[in-house]
C-alpha cells in the first residue's frame, strides 16, 4: 500500500463520520481534494475490512487514480447511473449549506456528480465554515476559445452586481495556464464577499464560454465539520437526512 502522511485530525474525523453513512451496495460519488482523499482512504479501508460491495464514480482523474490504487473499482458515471450519495470537500460552506468549490479545479465534474446524487455530503474542517461566501476566490471554468472575451463578459456581469472592482485572475501552474480534466482554463474571481450568490450564479451561467462556476447552491444536504479534537458537528439541511439516506436505493434525485 502506498505510504502517505498522517492525515489532519479534523479532516480525518469528518471523513470517518461520512464513511460511517455508507451502506453495503451503495452507489457513491467520490469527491476531490485533500479532505476527499482522506475519505477515499477511509472508505477503501472500510470496504476491504467489511467486504462491502460498492459502485463508485470519481470526480477527477486524481481521485480515480487514488481510489483504484487502494482497490476501489471506479466506473463512469453513466455506467452507474444515479448515485445514493456523493461525499466531497468544499472551500467554503455557509449557513444555508451553499458552497464554494473548485479550489482543486474539479468543480465541473464535482457538480455533475453531485447533481446525479440523491445526497451530497460535504466534509470539511472548521476553517471552511463562513457566514458569507466569497473570501475564497470563486473558480470559474472557462473554454479556451474566446477566453479574453469571456473574461470581459464576466467583468461586466460583476459590474452589474456592484462587484466591479474585483480581480479576475487566470489560474496558472508555474507560468502556464492551469488545465482542468476537461482541458479548459480557470478564472479565479477574487470577490471578497458574495452578497447574492443566486444572482451571481445566474449571471455567470448566462455567459457563453463559462463552462461551470464553483457556486454549489442548494446541492449539499449535510455538512460534516471535523474538529481538531476528533469530534464532528453536523450541519443539516434536512433533519431526516440519515433515515432518508438509509432508505435510498439510488433512485433519481
Ligand atoms: O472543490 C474542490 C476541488 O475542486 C475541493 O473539494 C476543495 O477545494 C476542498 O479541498 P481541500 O479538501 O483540499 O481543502
Amino acid at each position: 500500500m502506498p505510504q502517505h502522511p498522517e492525515p489532519d485530525p479534523a479532516k480525518l474525523a469528518a471523513a470517518r463520520a461520512a464513511v460511517a453513512l455508507v451502506r453495503n451496495g451503495m452507489k457513491l460519488g467520490l469527491g476531490t481534494g485533500s479532505t476527499a482523499s482522506v475519505m477515499v482512504r477511509e472508505l477503501a479501508a472500510r470496504a476491504r475490512a467489511e467486504g462491502l460491495s460498492l459502485r463508485c464514480a470519481a470526480t477527477s482523474k486524481a481521485t480515480c487514480e487514488l481510489a483504484e490504487s487502494l482497490g476501489l473499482a471506479i466506473e463512469s458515471l453513466d455506467e452507474i447511473g444515479w448515485l445514493d450519495m456523493t461525499i466531497d470537500g468544499a472551500d467554503e460552506v455557509d449557513p444555508d449549506l451553499h458552497l464554494i468549490k473548485g479550489g482543486g479545479g474539479a468543480h465541473l465534474r464535482e457538480k455533475i456528480v453531485a447533481a446525479a446524487s440523491k445526497r451530497m455530503v460535504v466534509i470539511a474542517d472548521p476553517t471552511k465554515v463562513v457566514e458569507q461566501l466569497g473570501a475564497f476566490p470563486l473558480p470559474v471554468e472557462v473554454l479556451r476559445f474566446g477566453f479574453e472575451t469571456t473574461r470581459t463578459l464576466i467583468r461586466r456581469a460583476l459590474d452589474d452586481l456592484d462587484l466591479g472592482d474585483r480581480e479576475v485572475l487566470h489560474r496558472l501552474k508555474g507560468s502556464e495556464p492551469w488545465v482542468t480534466d476537461e482541458g479548459n482554463w480557470i478564472l479565479d474571481l477574487h470577490l471578497k464577499c458574495i452578497p447574492d450568490p443566486v444572482a451571481l450564479a445566474r449571471a455567470l451561467a448566462a455567459i457563453p464560454g463559462v463552462v461551470e462556476h464553483g457556486l454549489f447552491l442548494g446541492m449539499c444536504s449535510l455538512a460534516i465539520i471535523g474538529k481538531p479534537d476528533g469530534t464532528v458537528v453536523r450541519l443539516d439541511r434536512n433533519a431526516d437526512i440519515d433515515a432518508d439516506m438509509l432508505a435510498g436505493e439510488g433512485d433519481q434525485p
